[in-house]
């Protein structure tokens, strides 16, 4: 298969030191192409630079070499190192959306370092990414075995969900997720269940209005389409194993609706996935790390679960 495209992500963090160690734990069956600074890479390596992502070599950690100018320093992010970091990632963008690459894998950005020190304007990889497909929607999933949640907002205050919330957004956020079960999990009749915003998803209205205003006649309109779709759910309740068994994805209403169970069942094999991009995009579930970056502690299973699914994505969709 066509190798997979790392962006290293933000160089003072695990970032660089979980993509060495999955290519190591994956060995030659999965082709990695990493873009980035090599000198932010652990020492003793074995790199193969090359700049040519067509040229890739067997046995070797193969590196599309950028320059960032000042070594890392891990656990302080440097500011001139932002605009290599947000590069990385438009260049594995564009290698993949050329098909030179098959899928991309994006490493931990840190987006207050990002934001700082280049002035990226974006709450994270899933809007950036949206931006540069020129995409109107995207909708970011976390996937593990056990459980896949997708949250209809994402990186906005709490107090501030409410009015984003919209009839609109949450069936355009059930649709894109509906179309990428079948498209890239292989899924044929995806089952979706739905989170209500609000303890006990409004209990009759006594708890919170906005079920009884929109999100139950949503929901039954989707359904209307055909669609397996339940909801709205208590979100206190819907995540045990016996509940789960009932869904293939769980749509929730806010961030840690959604990211809460997901990190708790399984946080070192969750997979942070964008459905609705034209290309195919993973990452780890988790950040930075910036309290252990550089000392050898890092768990890279996270990495190796985005990689091999971004492979398995790539199967489905490209054969
Ligand atoms: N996809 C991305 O680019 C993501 C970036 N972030 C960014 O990362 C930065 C730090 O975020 P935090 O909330 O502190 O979360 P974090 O995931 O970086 O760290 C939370 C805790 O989990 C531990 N941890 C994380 N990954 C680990 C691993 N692979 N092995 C062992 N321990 C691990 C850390 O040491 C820390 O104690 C923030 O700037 C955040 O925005 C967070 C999530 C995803
Ligand atoms: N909390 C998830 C997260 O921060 C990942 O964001 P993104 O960089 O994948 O958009």
């Amino acid at each position: 298969m066509k190798p997979i495209a790392v962006s290293c992500g933000e160089p003072a963090g695990i970032g660089p030191e979980i993509a060495v160690a999955a290519w190591a734990a994956l060995g030659n069956a999965l082709p990695l192409l990493w873009i980035g600074d090599p000198g932010h890479l652990p020492a003793g390596t074995d790199i193969a630079i090359t700049q040519d992502p067509s040229n890739w070599i067997a046995g070797k950690f193969n590196v599309l070499a950028r320059d960032f100018g000042p070594p890392a320093i891990a656990g302080t992010p440097n500011p001139a190192h932002a605009q290599g970091v947000i590069d990385a990632i438009a260049t594995a963008v564009s290698l993949t959306s050329q098909g030179t690459t098959a899928a991309l894998c994006t490493a931990p950005i840190h987006k207050a370092a990002l934001a700082d020190g280049a002035g990226f304007a974006f709450p994270g990889h899933t809007e950036y990414l949206a931006h540069l497909a020129g995409a109107e929607q995207v909708v970011m999933m976390l996937a593990c075995p056990a459980l896949r949640v997708v949250p209809a907002t994402i990186h906005i205050p709490l107090s501030a969900v409410p009015q984003a919330l919209t009839p609109a957004l949450l069936r355009q956020t059930v649709d894109i997720t509906h179309k990428a079960l079948i498209k890239d999990f292989g899924i044929v009749a995806p089952r979706i269940a739905v989170a209500g915003l609000n303890p006990h998803a409004g209990e009759d209205g006594k708890i919170g209005t906005e079920e009884q205003a929109w999100i139950n006649d949503t929901i039954a309109a989707l359904r209307q389409t055909g669609m397996d779709i339940n909801g709205p759910m208590s979100a206190d309740t819907m995540f045990h194993a016996a509940a789960r068994a009932t869904y293939d994805a769980a749509i929730c209403m806010y961030h840690d609706q959604a990211l809460i169970p997901i990190k708790t069942i399984d946080f070192a094999g969750g997979v942070n996935v964008t459905l609705g991009l034209p290309f195919i995009r993973t990452s780890p579930d988790h950040g930075t790390a910036f309290d252990i970056a550089g000392q050898g502690k890092a768990d890279p299973t996270s990495m190796i679960a985005a990689l091999r699914m971004a492979a398995e994505m790539a199967q489905v969709r490209h054969g």
